[in-house]
């Protein structure tokens, strides 16, 4: 029985979208054929289901019973070799089906057979779902979801979700996008989500980790090879995975020495926002920058200094006094609490004539989005990062539509701008003017309170002071900081977590 391995760091590092686990699919079953196996896909409906079924009698060993949905797809193929091996195992099956079972792909009525022939019992799911045990198999709707869930398939996922047993998914929570990690019309809530053959990118962004529970995942021992012969269409990146990589900062040498750090110059901070620039000087100074200064308004200097006098702050109370500040930069970081008023149209116009690598957040962002702002990035290294409401603003489109498909927002972005694009929220996105995707898998709901990308920024700032390319900057320094909020939130809880309480994590991650 091919063991499944689960949690998200041990997930591999390849994301696929459902088309291209499509495509994995037919090659395996083309490769199972050839090694003269079976020819419609019943072998690897096997091994999904026997995988499945291991991880549940792993989480739920002591359950005599199990109740399986099953859709008229291959999904639902799954569910029925799940719920035959469950009869062989001596657990009561209570199975429930909906839609077409008439019209079964050859696998699935093989599949079928076979939980027939087991004692399975299947019967038309009417609205009311009977069930007395602990666990729920949702093989309702996998990778072939097409449209929102309504019907007779909301009231099978609504009465799932109202029931007290936990969920094991088969692949994907039903009514979840593979694609987007969006709810179409409404999804199972599981425990447990077991994906087959390839981890879809929508498992791990938007709405996905909420819905899905644990995420395991089975290769069904399809050849690694097979794997190469496609790209996989992001990549999945956490702290852990970068570290195991082997793509950390190099250590220092001894005979070093600040100049060889990067100078930051942090922008920003108009009246009633000081806190902003100095949570970002404060982050690029734990993430490692040489020098850090700081151009913001009067007010701020003093408070910035009582807590990091480390910085070189000045008051650029015109705005006319930043071009000489900038000429002594290696690295701007631009939009922290920046304001939209004139005073902030004037520095970034000036941050933007400048031709010094530039991470640009917040304000400058939604200044950078208003009529006549728009830039092309191709000649200068930058680093946008915007939430989903400055992508909003940015694409010219609602949150909604940003949030509809994350992965096409970030990479719209970066081909519009020419520059990489983190695209903030659970499962941050890198995305690069080329089409290469990263996603991010740490972070915590805790990381949802003002401030976080403020220190984001001076994060990022530190890396591309260090050397690192803007892709490279971005992917280290989203991982460091949302493995830093990770750290921080072990300690005392999500709830209450502050942006700067990441600083001493910070500062350990980066050694
Ligand atoms: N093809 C293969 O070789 C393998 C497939 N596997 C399983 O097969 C699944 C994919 O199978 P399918 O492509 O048949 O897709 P699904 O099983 O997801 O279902 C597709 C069916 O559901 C209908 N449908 C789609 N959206 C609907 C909605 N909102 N409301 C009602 N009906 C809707 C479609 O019209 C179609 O009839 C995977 O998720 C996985 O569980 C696994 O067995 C591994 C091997
Ligand atoms: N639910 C969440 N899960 C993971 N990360 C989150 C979550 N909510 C927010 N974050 C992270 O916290 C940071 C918040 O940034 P942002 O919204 O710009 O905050 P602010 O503007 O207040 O500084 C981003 O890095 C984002 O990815
Ligand atoms: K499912």
């Amino acid at each position: 029985m091919n063991r499944p391995y689960s949690a998200k760091d041990h997930l591999p590092g390849e994301l696929y979208s459902a088309a291209q686990v499509r495509e994995l699919d037919t090659l395996a079953i083309t490769q199972i054929q050839d090694d003269g196996g079976d020819t419609c896909g019943f072998e690897l409906m096997c091994r999904a289901a026997e995988a499945a079924f291991a991880c549940l009698l792993e989480r739920w060993p002591e359950e005599g019973s199990v109740c399986v949905f099953a859709g008229p797809g291959n999904n639902g193929g799954d569910a029925y070799v799940l719920a035959a091996l469950a009869c062989h195992h001596g657990l009561d099956v209570v199975f429930y089906t909906l839609g077409d079972h008439s019209g079964l792909s050859a696998a699935a009525s093989r599949a079928r057979e076979m939980a027939l022939e087991a004692g399975v019992e299947p019967q038309v799911f009417r609205g009311e779902l009977v069930y007395e045990g602990q666990v729920i198999v949702d093989g309702l709707l996998g990778t072939g979801l097409n449209k929102a869930v309504q019907g007779d398939y909301a009231s099978a996922i609504a009465a799932m979700n109202a029931h007290f047993a936990d969920v094991l998914a088969l692949d994907l929570p039903s009514g979840l996008s593979a694609d987007t990690g969006c709810i179409l019309g409404c999804a199972v809530q599981a425990s447990l989500t077991v994906t087959f053959i390839g981890v879809k990118q929508g498992l791990l962004t938007a709405d996905g980790p909420d819905i899905c529970g644990e995420v395991a995942f089975a290769s069904l021992s399809v050849d690694p090879l097979l794997f190469h012969q496609l790209s996989a269409s992001c990549e999945r990146i956490s702290w852990d995975r970068l570290e195991r990589l082997n793509q950390r900062l190099n250590p220092r040498r001894g005979n070093s020495h600040k100049g060889e750090f990067g100078h930051v110059m942090v922008v920003g901070g108009d009246h009633g926002m000081g806190g902003a620039v100095a949570m970002a000087v404060e982050a690029a100074g734990r993430c490692g920058a040489g020098l850090i200064r700081c151009a913001t308004r009067t007010e701020h200097v003093a408070p910035i200094l009582v807590r990091r006098p480390e910085a070189m702050v000045r008051a650029v109370e015109s705005g006319l006094e930043l071009q000489p500040l900038l000429a002594h930069s290696h690295v701007i970081a631009c939009g922290p609490g920046l304001g939209q008023s004139s005073w902030s149209e004037l520095l970034l116009q000036q941050v933007l004539n400048a031709s010094t690598p530039l991470v640009l957040d917040a304000d400058g962002l939604n200044l950078l989005a208003s009529p006549g702002w728009r830039r092309d990035f191709s000649e200068r290294p930058v680093i946008m990062t915007p939430h989903p409401g400055e992508a909003a603003r940015l694409l010219g489109c609602d949150i909604a539509s940003v949030q509809a498909d994350r992965f096409n927002s970030a990479r719209q972005l970066a081909a519009q701008y020419q520059a990489v694009v983190v695209l903030k929220g659970q499962g941050s996105l890198i995305a690069a003017p080329d089409g290469r995707l990263a996603l991010c898998t740490d972070g915590n709901p805790g990381m949802a309170c003002g401030g976080m990308g403020d220190v984001l920024t001076g994060v990022l700032a530190a890396l591309l002071a260090q050397g690192l390319s803007p892709w490279q900057a971005a992917r280290y320094g989203v991982c460091v900081h949302s493995g830093a909020a990770d750290l921080a939130a072990r300690e005392q809880g999500q709830r209450g977590l502050l942006a700067t309480d990441l600083m001493p994590y910070l500062w350990e991650l980066m050694n």
